[in-house]
């Protein structure tokens, strides 16, 4: 039996040499269908392949009745609805490494063609007009680049601009002053680095996080005549706020390769004389191009021959005799995960993860990556899955360490999560309880029975009288309803916690200000 592969998106002919070279693959290129038409084709096909332009949303992939693999000829899988994909056991790979080189020189030929104003010059030359007074611009020796985002593309500009003579400060989760020292940058906060940069850079995925990162706040702190570059996902920066910062004179120059909608609609950023842009060229080299292509249809060629695949986004590969055990546990491991990364102060460094009870006798690698994915997620994203947790932790440098005891504190299965950062230590146990589901049954020393489920606050305070309420007040006042609560110390009178659990997120406002009531020393919102 053949597979039926479409590729709907341009891709190098030789990217997909290897494809068909094989036997057994029959490839449909088409491109440009609207989204009606790619739902009335894609219950034909078993693999789909793309580079950003075609999105694969959930009403895609419901009649995709045949799909097994989507092959990603790229980096960002933000076209891609990751969730709908694994939800229909459809396996998700992209080619992660291929377009960092050509990503990372779109960004320095920007960065070049804003600070000396090259597009603008051409457009008036070729107009036949001998201008050279208009487009003086300036040097990037001796300046400053800041770098938000320091993985793959970030650290290669940021090696570049330092080949330019460039002083670069850089913000990244995973960047710790000993590794920017390595790699002779400056290391600082999202706040140092806007404020400190005569020029701006961003290499982010786009996340909830990211989402409008640099904002009318961001550009507020920044240098007057700032430059900025965004060759990574419209959206990262507001373009309503980098509209209203050049017309203010803040900003002096914006170079955009993407935007925040495409193919672009609204181009009042391009009447502005500072703004020079690409159409989402960042990857669009004959070598990225072939490059990616090749890695996905490697890995097309190996789930179909091999039932393997290198650069999975998305796979779960658990052999199925452990799987019946270990299944039930996945979803409390992501949580713990989840809520450790929300606790904790800061990224982490080195997480331990200790398995008491039963699950001591059993291969526990897919749990610990369950925990990971949860863990990572919240700063690499949905492209974080128990498949390449692993990798990301490795790549960012955190230890991660299995022990396991067959002793469990008379729960059936105890697993208890420490995450070190570089401000401190936070730990949570949990346990699926029979018949009642999971739980989080320790946090720090405090002993809780927390559904780890929705809107939760972690409060740490002193134990004084009033403080209970003075909190529930407060939060009648923002009008949070709190579904439970619970309290914990460590001694009367000593430190204490409340863990409560409420009906919809909190404000920030919210939180600032239980953060100011006298005997509340920490309040940390969780979302699960
Ligand atoms: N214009 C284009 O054609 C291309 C654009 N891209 C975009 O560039 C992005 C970066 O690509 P890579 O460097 O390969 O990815 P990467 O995963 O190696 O690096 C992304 C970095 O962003 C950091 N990060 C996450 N949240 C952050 C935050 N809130 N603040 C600061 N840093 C944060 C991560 O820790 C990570 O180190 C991709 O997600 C993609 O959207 C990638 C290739 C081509
Ligand atoms: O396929 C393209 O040209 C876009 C590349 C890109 O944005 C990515 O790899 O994330």
């Amino acid at each position: 039996m053949n597979y039926n592969i479409l590729i709907s998106d341009p891709l190098s002919e030789d990217g997909i040499y290897p494809l068909r070279q094989a036997d057994g693959f029959d490839i449909t290129i088409e491109t440009n269908m609207t989204p009606e038409q790619l739902g009335e084709r894609i219950g034909d096909f078993d693999a789909l392949l793309v580079r950003s332009q075609t999105q694969v949303t959930r009403a895609i992939i419901e009649k995709a009745k045949h799909l097994k693999i989507i092959g990603r000829a790229g980096v960002g899988v933000d076209n891609i609805d990751l969730e709908a994909a694994t939800e229909h056991g459809i396996i998700v790979v992209n080619a992660p490494d291929g377009n960092t080189n050509s990503a990372a020189e779109h960004t320095m030929a920007m960065l070049m063609s804003m600070a000396r104003k090259i597009p603008q010059a051409y457009y008036a030359l070729r107009n036949h007009n001998w201008d050279r007074k208009s487009f003086v611009g300036v040097e990037l020796k001796n300046k400053t680049l800041g770098v938000i985002g320091l993985g793959r593309i970030g650290a290669e500009v940021a090696a570049r601009a330092k080949g330019q003579r460039m002083n670069v400060i850089a913000y990244d989760p995973f960047l710790t002053p000993e590794k920017a020292d390595k790699m002779g940058v400056d290391f600082g906060s999202v706040e140092d680095v806007v404020r400190a940069a005569d020029f701006i850079t961003v290499h982010t995925p786009l996340l909830k996080e990211t989402r409008h990162l640099i904002n009318a706040k961001a550009f507020d702190m920044m240098k007057p005549g700032v430059q900025i570059v965004n060759c990574a996902r419209g959206g990262i920066i507001d373009e309503n706020a980098l509209y209203d910062a050049i017309k203010a004179g803040k900003v002096a120059g914006a170079a955009l390769d993407v935007f925040e909608q495409e193919p672009m609609v609204d181009f009042r950023l391009l009447d502005l004389p500072e703004v020079v842009a690409t159409p989402h060229l960042g990857a669009s080299t004959i070598e990225a191009q072939e490059i990616v292509a090749v890695d996905v249809s490697n890995d097309v060629i190996r789930y179909f021959t091999e039932g393997t695949v290198r650069n999975s986004v998305n796979l779960p590969s658990v052999p199925k005799e452990i799987m019946a055990q270990i299944e039930p546990y996945f979803d409390l491991l992501e949580r713990l995960g989840i809520f450790l990364a929300d606790l904790a102060d800061g990224t982490a460094q080195e997480v331990n993860i200790q398995y008491s009870g039963e699950l001591a006798n059993v291969e526990v690698g897919p749990l610990t990556r369950n925990m990971l994915k949860g863990l990572l997620k919240r700063y690499l994203g949905e492209i974080v899955n128990d498949v390449n947790a692993m990798y990301f932790a490795n790549l960012k440098g955190v230890t991660v360490n299995e022990s396991k005891s067959t002793a469990a504190k008379g729960f059936t299965n105890l697993i208890t999560v420490e995450v070190k950062t570089a401000n401190g230590t936070r730990k949570a146990a949990g346990t699926l309880l029979n018949g009642q589901g999971a739980r989080i049954v320790k946090v720090d020393d405090f002993l809780v029975d927390v559904v780890p489920k929705g809107n939760l606050l972690f409060i740490r305070h002193n134990d004084r009288p009033g403080v209970i309420g003075r909190v529930g007040t407060l939060l009648g006042q923002e009008n949070v309803n709190i579904a439970t609560m619970q309290v914990g110390r460590s001694n009367a009178g000593g430190d204490a916690i409340m863990m409560l659990s409420i009906d919809k997120p909190a404000e920030q406002s919210s939180l600032d200000q239980l953060t100011e009531l006298a005997e509340i020393e920490k309040v940390t919102a969780i979302n699960l």
